[in-house]
């Protein structure tokens, strides 16, 4: 484990277990130096933690990105998120941190995790604290069922879809991943008057060249959930089949490290836009760049996450539930702005688009890391 170990973080590893339930979790907070650590906890019966280190680093540089003042970190819990045990195994996985929960670490949703379970949390906590994602009715932000991050994944496309020279009105979408992220992504493409033509699932890609009914698919999400795909009708695409089509703009928006530099070679998007964490291999990044294909990085493009998230942190001591319009405001403004931002040094740096955002996320947590004497005193 020592090998994750670098002059970012992290800072603290903790891993737990319970025999009860045969729950394994981790919680990595990778570097606090700008605030407690904050980010979402995974559910998954293949999760690692390495998997759950990577993530941590990418919320260091998230934070920092749109400049909010929370520290990277990351839980994971290797369970399967369809067992009728869950409840328990998220209970015991609380229990086990309460050390650090929540002093150190606040939880927050991410794959395997819905608002439901965000109310367990607050429920296993009780006076100890909050849980970020928790629904309405227990005064929370409930962001997934908002759909904040995949509204900004498309606001940063917006704003990337002039350096990338791809129009979003009549542009031609793909989406890999249908749930918090990918449907809401889909949704706002289509209001913003873009054509999506491919969404996928585990079960397979829907792929209508000439436009699906996005209205329809999110209809059938909200009464099949993740079986939307196949109740939707007509034949589907072998899954990854949806990184390869002909499209202007491709959303990557369900699980890390799907496009190598295998599959970047063979991309026929313009313009690709991280909607999932970690969708890109640091070689993908190289070709995808040589091939004059504009990014938007994971950390810049799904910071809507993370906007609504500190907007559920200050409504822990408010009696006053923030405005939904306001939540989403603040995250078009920001993704835009950052998006712009790093799209512009990256062509100044002559850096790809994942290395010049790093740097300018890292210049700030570099800045509060000296200030708290945290730099490295060995030459
Ligand atoms: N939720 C959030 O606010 C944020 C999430 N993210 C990141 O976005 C990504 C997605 O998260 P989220 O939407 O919350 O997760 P969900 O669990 O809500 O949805 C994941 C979706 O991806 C699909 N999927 C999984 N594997 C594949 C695959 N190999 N090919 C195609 N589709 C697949 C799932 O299909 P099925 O339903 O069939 O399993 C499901 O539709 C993750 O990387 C997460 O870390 C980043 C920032 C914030
Ligand atoms: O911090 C949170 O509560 C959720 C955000 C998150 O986990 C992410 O952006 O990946």
């Amino acid at each position: 484990m020592f090998e994750l170990i670098d002059e970012w973080g992290p800072e603290k590893v903790v891993v737990v277990s319970d025999s009860r339930t045969g729950m394994r979790g981790v919680l990595v907070i990778d570097n606090a130096a700008r605030g407690v650590g904050k980010g979402g906890t995974r559910m998954s019966p293949s999760l690692t933690v390495a998997e759950v280190a990577r993530l941590a680093r990418v919320m260091t540089w998230k934070w920092a990105g749109v400049d909010l003042f929370y520290g990277g970190a990351k839980a994971g819990i290797r369970f399967d998120p369809s067992s009728p045990h869950k409840e328990a195994a998220l209970r015991a996985f609380v229990r086990r941190l309460s050390n650090e929960v929540p002093r150190e670490y606040v939880l927050g949703l991410d794959m395997g995790l819905t608002e439901r379970d965000a109310a367990i949390v607050q429920d296993e906590l009780g006076d100890r604290g909050a849980a970020v994602g928790t629904p309405a009715e227990l005064g929370g932000v409930p962001y997934d069922e908002l759909g904040v991050t995949g509204f900004g994944v498309a606001e940063a496309a917006s704003a990337a879809s002039a350096v990338a020279g791809v129009p979003l009105a009549g542009a031609r979408v793909s989406v890999q991943g249908f749930g918090a992220v990918g449907w809401a992504a889909a949704k706002r493409f289509a209001e913003l008057g873009a054509t999506v033509v491919a969404v996928s699932t585990v079960d397979g890609v829907l792929h209508d060249p000439s436009g699906l009914d996005v209205t329809r698919l999110l209809e059938l999400r909200a009464v099949h959930g993740d079986a939307v795909v196949r109740e939707y009708g007509g034949p589907l695409l072998r899954p990854g089949e949806e990184l390869l089509l002909d499209a202007e703009v491709l959303v990557p928006a369900a699980v890390q490290d799907v496009i190598s530099e295998e599959v970047a070679g063979r991309v026929k998007a313009r313009l690709v836009v991280e909607g999932a964490n970690l969708p890109t291999t640091p070689g993908a990044q190289r070709v995808l760049a040589e091939r004059g294909i504009t990014v938007v990085p994971d950390f810049v493009a799904n910071a809507g996450g993370v906007v609504a998230a500190a907007f559920a942190m200050d409504a822990r001591y408010s009696a006053f539930r923030p405005d939904p319009g306001e939540i989403f405001a603040a995250i078009s403004a920001k993704l835009r702005t950052n998006t712009e931002l790093v799209l512009a040094e990256a062509a100044r740096r002559e850096r790809t688009t994942h290395e010049a955002a790093r740097e300018l996320a890292q210049d700030r947590v570099r800045a509060a890391m000296a200030l708290r004497g945290r730099l490295s005193t060995r030459s």
